[in-house]
């Protein structure tokens, strides 16, 4: 399995159960076993550019690699799962990727070109990636205070809440994030089953964050997942 995070704080509680490897892509990582996963760390950086220049590195090196599990912290939408709460996407989407035109956002589907080589029997993919239900169910079992949702990523993060609204509701998500849909993309590309779990740092819109709370809700659910609890 492949964990990505973007940053230091969202892997403290991993790392101490792995041994530096080195860098890959030009990024720090981590090996090791967690309970039954054999694991690869890898620390991406802040955003979409770096996240899937990291996770194209990783795939293209760690061939043995059979699963994505992307992790961290998120900002939750209004009505969304509170502080330190930790969620198991279900489907995740590049929810500011699309065409604007006199104000009016419109999606990827405007511009007809897919972002995956399209394949027989499957829908073309523009804004939407839906995470392994198979990786979801075994974190559901294992995690009973996990909930589910939809995962915004952003490359504009929400600095209020009209504008954290306007991105929930056109996507129908709980949470935003800056990383995610990117990883999301990269493992389609490469055909690896792929699901992020994220924790609440924050109100989606509220620029006070509390990334230990966040971050460590969603190692505790990889730690149980892998039979570390
Ligand atoms: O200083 C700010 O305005 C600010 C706003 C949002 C996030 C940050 C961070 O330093 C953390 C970025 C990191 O965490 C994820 N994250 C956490 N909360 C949010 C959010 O409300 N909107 C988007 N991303 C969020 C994100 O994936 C980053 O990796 C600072």
């Amino acid at each position: 399995m492949l964990i990505t995070a973007a940053m230091p704080a969202e892997v403290e509680l991993i790392i101490p159960h792995l041994k530096k490897a080195g860098n890959l892509g030009r990024r720090p990582f981590w090996h090791g076993r967690l309970g039954k996963e054999k694991v690869w760390l890898l620390l991406t950086g802040l955003g979409m550019v770096n996240a899937a220049q990291a996770v194209t590195a990783a795939l293209e090196n760690l061939v043995s690699c059979r699963v994505v599990l992307n992790i961290g912290c998120a900002g939750a939408y209004e009505s969304g799962p509170g502080l330190g709460q930790a969620v198991v996407a279900e489907r995740v989407v590049l929810a500011d990727m699309g065409v604007v035109e006199k104000h009016s956002w419109r999606d990827l589907s405007a511009i007809k070109i897919p972002l995956l080589p399209l394949t027989e029997g499957q829908k073309p993919v523009f804004n939407v990636f839906e995470c392994d239900p198979g990786l979801n169910r075994g974190f559901l079992k294992s995690c009973p205070d996990l909930t589910t949702g939809v995962f915004a990523t952003v490359n504009q993060v929400s600095g209020d809440i009209e504008s954290a609204r306007v991105v929930a509701r056109r996507w129908q998500a709980q949470l935003e994030d800056m990383e995610t849909a990117a990883v999301a993309q990269v493992a389609a590309l490469y055909q690896k089953p792929f699901t992020s779990v994220r924790g609440v740092s924050n109100l989606a819109g509220d620029r006070h964050l509390d990334l230990k709370i966040g971050a460590e809700a969603a190692q505790r659910a990889v730690l149980a997942y892998c039979g570390l609890n």
